[in-house]
């Protein structure tokens, strides 16, 4: 283990923090861009990305009717980026227009398709949550476990998970299926808005083969120093 298997997120809210952010932790390979930064910037901030020569991880999280969906994914993958998200439950027609619309759009634009893969339940959604607001009538676990098997037999390349199930969908979804975790918390970090959490070490016994975390690098008085905790915990020296 590298600790290229730790993507952390650029979750700022333009272009000048987003490089300020980079230059601070050089030693990052691997950034995910979100919602907040691309719907500012748009694709400038992966043409910086790729100019360092990072990895990317493009994190939008699709979710519309399967028409729309593919039109997206097809236009992400032209970006030449690593990881590209879209939501499960946007169901079976539409996770396959999304897998083959990766396709097409990467060889129209003369590029590696990304890695899709799928969020099978926000890591911000509790057990409680899930039973009382959204009325879903199945155990947490199980739910979770649905959405990653739904994605993985339309073909995605894997499923975005909590660290609390990457257990039970490595078990089911065997070990070429990526599975990415964020909601991880280092003991001495805040949960915050995180539900379902486990430390980094944790998380990557139970089978997970890149965790996401932000807010305990990113918003640490020192970032540096927080991000070599959290290597020095894994073993990462
Ligand atoms: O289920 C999900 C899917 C995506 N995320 C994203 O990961 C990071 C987590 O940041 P922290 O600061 O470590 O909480 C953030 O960009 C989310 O959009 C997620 O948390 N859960």
């Amino acid at each position: 283990m590298n600790d290229e298997k730790i993507i952390v997120p650029l979750d700022v809210s333009d272009l000048e923090s987003a490089i300020a952010l980079m230059d601070q932790l050089p030693q990052v390979s691997f950034w995910k861009v979100g919602l907040e930064l691309f719907t500012s910037t748009g694709p400038a901030i992966l043409d910086v990305l790729k100019s360092r020569q990072k990895r990317i991880f493009l994190d939008l999280k699709f979710h519309d009717i399967p028409n729309t969906v593919a039109g997206a994914c097809r236009a992400a993958a032209g970006y030449g980026v690593d990881l590209l998200t879209i939501h499960a439950t946007c169901g079976k027609d539409c996770l396959k227009a999304a897998v083959e619309a990766v396709q097409v759009g990467a060889e129209k634009a003369g590029t590696k398709p990304p890695n899709l893969i799928a969020i099978t339940l926000l890591t911000s959604i509790s057990a409680r949550d899930l039973a009382f607001d959204l009325k879903i009538p199945l155990e947490l676990p199980e739910f979770a476990l649905e959405m990653a098997l739904l994605s993985k037999n339309a073909g995605l390349n894997g499923a975005v998970c909590s660290p609390q199930e990457v257990a039970q969908l490595r078990d089911s979804c065997g070990k070429d299926f990526l599975l990415v975790c964020p909601g991880v918390r280092p003991s001495w970090a805040e949960k915050g808005d995180q539900k379902r959490s486990l430390t980094p070490s944790q998380a990557f016994q139970a089978g997970a083969d890149f965790l996401v975390i932000g807010r305990p690098i990113t918003a640490a008085a020192d970032p540096v120093l927080a991000w070599d905790k959290i290597c020095e915990e894994l073993n990462l020296g």
